[in-house]
């Protein structure tokens, strides 16, 4: 394991060494605050909300120590945050519940538990976070990054909360920039981070996924690279790199498939990538009170697991295209 990841776990991080002038502060186990001196904006970068995703902490330690190091100097307020550490230690999505279900005071009404306290904790410590940001309103963003369970057939990609407030061209530059293959839009509130960030501060939030789900130790960090070029030049301020592939594909989510029975099953089999095509008229998930068939608008599924908790997503169906209203205007 790297030096910086067992320090990570061991709780040993808040003894590297970062730069004064950036008043570092660690506001709670595994969040470090950094302001800088005039800053014009104000980013949350998060990894690690699911412990078993590891990659993306890799790359948010990689930051961290360029910051100590003095090879990468942030001209934004940042709050650097690495989410669910037990269930880093343990290798697992989540000990008790899935973190990302519970952000939006969904925490409040669930059962007590280490991802319950969690959750409430990182809403209060980015509450403060923008509180105390001079960094106008349309300046506030947050990345929360993830990697997939299966495999896709768009390998990184992007999801956008559902928002009543402007997302501004400049943030889809910054996906473009960042080589994402895909853009997906939710049409409906919901108990991620990113949701959270996004409704309750007016931040342009997005969950990124950025490949599929491995141990530390196992990732193939070149291919994140290009996500990592681009936070960094989304906190210093530099140019963003330019893109390298064709456009980005758009989807919009058209159906959530919500388990709420035992008895779920999904017709798939375990090697079928997220963005999948499927014939309309397929019956894709079935329990005993009802049963979901692809449509002919609403083909391509993402995230589907039949595992997941009663009451919990199993399953996306997309559309092709970006939501008819441009979310951007
Ligand atoms: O691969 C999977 O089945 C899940 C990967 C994952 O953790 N995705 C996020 C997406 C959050 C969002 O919809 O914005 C999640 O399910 O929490
Ligand atoms: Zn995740």
């Amino acid at each position: 394991m790297q030096p910086l990841t067992d320090q990570l776990l061991h709780c040993t991080l808040p003894d590297l060494p970062l730069p004064a002038a950036l008043h570092p502060r660690w506001l709670a186990e595994g969040v470090l605050e950094l302001r800088p001196e005039h800053a014009r904006r104000a980013v949350v970068v998060s990894a690690g909300i699911h412990g078993n995703e590891t990659a993306p902490v890799e790359l948010l330690l990689a930051l961290v120590a360029a910051i100590g190091a003095g090879t990468l100097c942030p001209a934004t307020d940042l709050l650097l945050v690495f989410g669910n550490l037990p269930a880093m230690r343990a290798n697992r999505r989540y000990l008790h519940h899935d973190m990302n279900r519970l952000f939006g005071g969904r925490h409040r009404t669930a059962p007590r538990s280490h991802e319950a306290t969690r959750a409430a904790e990182l809403e209060a410590v980015t509450a403060a976070f923008f509180e105390h940001t001079t960094a106008p309103a349309g300046e506030r963003w947050h990345l929360d990054m993830h990697t997939a369970i299966r495999g896709s057939l768009y390998p990184q990609f992007a999801l956008v909360p559902f928002h009543a407030h402007a997302y501004s061209p400049a943030f889809f530059d910054l996906l473009a920039a960042a080589e994402l293959d895909a853009v997906v839009q939710h049409t409906q509130v919901g108990g991620t981070f990113s949701h959270f960030v996004s409704e309750q501060f007016q931040a342009q939030s997005v969950t990124l996924e950025l490949g599929k789900a491995r141990p530390f130790g196992q990732n193939d960090l070149p291919q994140f690279a290009p996500t990592g070029r681009a936070i960094r030049a989304l906190i210093t301020g530099a140019p963003l790199p330019e893109r390298q592939k064709p456009p980005v594909h758009h989807f919009t989510v058209a159906e959530s498939i919500i388990k709420t029975s035992e008895q779920f099953t999904l017709n798939l089999p375990n090697e079928a990538e997220n963005f999948t095509c499927l014939p309309p008229g397929y019956e894709i998930a079935a329990q005993p009170d009802r049963r979901w068939v692809v449509s002919d608008t609403a083909r391509h599924i993402l995230f589907p697991n039949a595992g997941v908790a009663t009451g919990l997503r199993a399953g996306m169906l997309l559309a092709p295209g970006a939501p008819r209203l441009s979310l951007s205007e």
